[in-house]
């Protein structure tokens, strides 16, 4: 289990002061993937950077299965260090040597015998499904290849946990969905803690189990990707977005109303309700329907005829099980 607690981290450079993170709290419970979203300055490098313990936090503490890692100094912070593996956006393999002596480069510390850092290589070569490229040199493999490889060295340390910063942002769509797969199997099979730093929602849609979004150095929404795609806050936009308007965007006295179901909810007669409610057809101006995280999310946006009671059918919708909302500035016919 991963749990970081009020972690807080302050740069300051002359009396310019940056507080990059803010009372940070989070807990990925063993064998679960969680991923961490944010803009740009968000604070997710400074993030890793902590977690990683490459930079040391103000205030707070991050622990591993219950062991403070901000307590720690010497050889135990090593020791504590080799319990989290690293995968980054770029493998950065040696490009002079072979993919099994990449993989065999992090135990070359640890006292193993050549052959046995060879054979423990070779076996994670083959767990990463790329048995039979252990002599294949950086040059001669795929970016999706390498970036197995850097999965596989990042597990020769025999780490509980794996700390991935943007690992697929450098790959192209189907190397992309290899190596989110990978991700998974391993943590599958492993049972390994995987905390993961992404700006593409598709990667929390296809590999997270929870998520959490980082604003300012502040998480603001946190939980599993269904319960915060529920909520129908600033994630679920993000990760359902509703598809370009119709042709026929609101007319003059329409009421747009934006219907969120999740689960089961998604099969319920929404449109349906609302046109019988309103006496006449209430048109779909978009809608998206999208399988996440093994449930289903639709969204739908409609438009309430003029004359409508639409508060009436927001309410009625609700009862039924869906999230309704007035959006707040709907497409209008010009
Ligand atoms: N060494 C530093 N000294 C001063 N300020 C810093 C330092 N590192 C980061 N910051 C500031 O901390 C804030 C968070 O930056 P950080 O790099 O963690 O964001 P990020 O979410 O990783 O962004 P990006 O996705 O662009 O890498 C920013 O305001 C940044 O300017």
């Amino acid at each position: 289990m991963i749990t970081v607690s009020h972690l807080s981290k302050e740069f300051v450079s002359g009396d310019r002061r940056v507080q990059a993170l803010k009372d940070v709290s989070l807990a990925v419970p063993d064998a679960q993937i969680h991923g961490i979203v944010g803009q740009s300055g968000a604070g997710k490098s400074t993030l890793v950077r902590c977690l990683t313990l490459l930079d040391t936090p103000s205030s707070g503490t991050l622990s591993i299965d219950g062991q403070d890692l901000t307590a720690l100094s010497g050889t135990d912070l090593q020791a504590a260090r080799r319990r989290i593996g690293l995968v980054f956006q770029h493998a950065n393999l040696f490009d002079a040597r072979t993919a099994v002596r990449n993989v065999a480069y992090p135990l070359e510390i640890s006292g193993l015998s050549r052959e046995k850092r060879l054979a423990r290589a070779t076996e994670l070569l083959e767990l990463v499904g790329l048995k039979g490229a252990e002599g294949a040199y950086p040059s001669q493999l795929s970016g999706g290849q390498k970036q197995r490889v850097g999965i596989a060295r990042a597990l020769a340390a025999d780490p509980k946990v794996l700390l991935c910063d943007e690992p697929t942002s450098a790959l192209d769509p189907s190397s992309t969905a290899e190596v989110l797969q990978l991700i998974r199997d391993v943590r599958d099979r492993l049972g390994l803690t995987v905390l993961v730093i992404t700006h593409e929602m598709s990667v929390v849609k296809t590999l997270c189990d929870s998520v959490s979004l980082l604003q300012n150095g502040t998480i603001v929404e946190s939980g599993s990707v269904e319960e915060v795609v529920a909520s129908n806050g600033a994630l679920t936009q993000q990760l359902v977005p509703l598809p370009p308007l119709s042709a026929t965007p609101l007319r003059s006295g329409e009421t747009a109303l934006d219907i969120l179901a999740v689960g089961d909810a998604v099969d319920l007669p929404f449109v349906a309700e609302a046109s019988r409610l309103a006496g006449s057809d209430v048109p779909v101006m978009a809608g998206s329907i999208e399988r996440i995280a093994g449930g289903r999310v639709s969204r739908l946006r409609v438009a309430i005829p003029a004359g409508v009671d639409a508060d009436h059918i927001q309410s009625e919708l609700r009862r039924m099980g869906a999230t309704v909302t007035a959006p707040v500035s709907p497409e209008v016919a010009a």
